[in-house]
C-alpha cells in the first residue's frame, strides 16, 4: 500500500440534543475527516476525536491539524506500507498526539481492509457479527429531566444506562436513577472530577450497584485510583487516564483500576487498542469502547474494534440517530435491542455520503507529495 493523496476536511455537525459534561456542553461537533487515496485509487476514512477546546485531554482540533499536515502526513505519503501496524513505528519521531495519529491510522486500515478483502472487523481479528452497546447521557437540568431521558432510551431498546456525575450531581442521581430503576445496569462517568479527598462521597456510591465508576479521579493519575479502588466496592473503571498499553499494565499491576474504556483515539489507534484488549484479555479485565460523539466514520471503527472478543460489557456506540438529525454515512448506524449489525463488507462497511460531507465542510486541504493543494 502506498498513500498518495490526502484530503483533510473540517466538519461541522448540530447535535440533535445538547451533551453536558462536567467539563461543559456541545452543542455543535466539530472534527477532523481525514480521506486516504492509495496509489490503487482505494479510499479509506479516518476521524479526529480531538474536540475544540483542550478539556478531555491536551488535543484539540487545530493541534490536530497542525501535527497532521506537518508531520505525520510527511512520514507517511508516498511510503511503502505492508500493513497498517506498521504506522505506529513511522509515528514513532512524534510524542503523543494520539488522536491525530489515530487519525490517520485509521483510515489506512480501512484501505487494507478493502485491499485483503476484508471488513474492517475481519482485519482486526473479530468474532462477533452483532455488538451489545449502551447508551450515555450527559447531565440534564433536573433529576426529573434525566429520568425522562433515560426512560426514552430504555424503551428505544438501550440496555445499558451510563450517567455523568460531578460534585453537587451525584448522590442524589444515581439514588434517584437506582429507585426508578432497580434493576438497569447503570454506570457513572465522572471525567475526572473528584480527588482522593471525596473518598467519602464515593463511597455512598457503593449502594447502588453501579456496573463501575468511570475515571473519578484526575484524568493523568493512576496512584490515587489505586488508594480508591482499595476503599470501593464498585469497580473503577479507567479512560482518560490509559493512552497506551504501557499505562494499562502499570494501572492494573497497581490495582488502580477493574475495567478499562478503549477510545481508539485517546490510545493512538486501531493497532494500540488491539494490543491493549489482548493484554486485558490476558489479565482478565473486561473492555468495552468508549465514544467521542463520533460521526458515522469514527462509529464505524468503534463498532470494527468491539467485535474483539473481551469487548464483553456494553459500550458508548449508540446509533446515529441519538446524535445527528443525518449522519454521513449510509447506511446509518442503527441500534435495535441494544445491538448493532456488524458490517460484512470490505473496510469499515458503510458508504460515505460524500454530498452530506461536502454540505458540513467548512475548511478543506488536499495533500500530495511534492506539495499541498487547497
Ligand atoms: O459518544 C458517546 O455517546 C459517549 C460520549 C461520552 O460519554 C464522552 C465523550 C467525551 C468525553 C466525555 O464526556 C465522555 C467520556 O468520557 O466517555
Ligand atoms: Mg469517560
Amino acid at each position: 500500500m502506498k498513500i498518495t493523496d490526502i484530503t483533510i476536511r473540517h466538519l461541522k455537525m448540530t447535535m440533535k440534543s445538547p451533551f453536558t459534561t462536567s467539563f461543559g456542553t456541545f452543542k455543535d461537533k466539530e472534527f477532523l475527516l481525514l480521506e486516504a487515496k492509495n496509489e490503487d485509487g482505494t479510499v479509506g476514512w479516518g476521524e479526529s476525536v480531538a474536540f475544540n477546546a483542550p478539556w478531555y485531554n491536551e488535543e484539540t482540533l487545530k493541534t490536530n491539524w497542525h501535527m497532521l499536515e506537518d508531520f505525520l502526513i510527511p512520514l507517511i505519503l508516498n511510503k511503502e506500507i505492508k500493513h497498517p501496524d506498521e504506522v505506529n513505528q513511522m509515528f514513532a519521531p512524534i510524542r503523543k498526539n494520539n488522536m491525530a495519529k489515530s487519525t490517520i491510522e485509521g483510515a489506512i486500515w480501512d484501505i487494507y481492509a478493502q485491499q485483503t478483502n476484508q471488513s474492517l472487523a475481519q482485519a482486526l481479528g473479530g468474532t462477533k457479527d452483532k455488538i451489545e452497546v449502551g447508551i450515555s447521557i450527559g447531565i440534564q437540568n433536573s433529576i426529573d429531566e434525566l429520568l425522562r431521558v433515560v426512560d426514552g432510551f430504555l424503551k428505544e431498546g438501550y440496555k445499558r444506562i451510563k450517567v455523568k456525575i460531578k460534585p453537587g450531581w451525584d448522590v442524589d442521581v444515581i439514588r434517584s436513577l437506582r429507585e426508578h430503576f432497580p434493576n438497569v445496569p447503570i454506570m457513572a462517568d465522572a471525567n475526572s472530577a473528584y480527588r482522593l479527598k471525596d473518598i467519602d462521597l464515593l463511597k455512598q456510591l457503593d449502594e447502588f450497584d453501579l456496573m463501575m465508576i468511570e475515571q473519578p479521579l484526575a484524568s493523568d493519575d493512576i496512584i490515587d485510583h489505586a488508594q480508591l479502588q482499595k476503599e470501593l466496592k464498585t469497580p473503577i473503571c479507567l479512560d482518560e487516564s490509559i493512552h497506551s498499553l504501557e499505562d494499562a499494565r502499570k494501572a492494573i499491576e497497581l490495582g488502580s483500576t477493574k475495567i478499562i474504556n478503549i477510545k481508539i483515539g485517546r490510545v493512538g489507534g486501531l493497532t494500540e487498542a488491539k494490543k491493549i484488549h489482548d493484554y486485558c484479555e490476558e489479565k482478565g479485565v473486561p473492555v468495552w469502547c468508549g465514544g467521542m460523539l463520533e460521526s458515522g466514520i469514527g462509529r464505524s471503527h468503534n463498532i470494527a474494534l468491539t467485535t474483539l472478543s473481551n469487548f464483553i460489557l456494553p459500550g458508548d456506540t449508540a446509533g446515529s440517530n441519538r446524535y445527528w438529525e443525518k449522519d454521513i454515512i449510509r447506511p446509518e448506524v442503527v441500534a435495535t435491542d441494544g445491538y448493532i449489525d456488524v458490517p460484512q463488507t470490505p473496510g469499515i462497511g458503510y458508504e460515505v455520503d460524500r454530498e452530506t460531507v461536502e454540505a458540513y465542510t467548512v475548511a478543506k486541504k488536499e495533500y500530495r507529495s511534492g506539495g499541498t493543494t487547497v
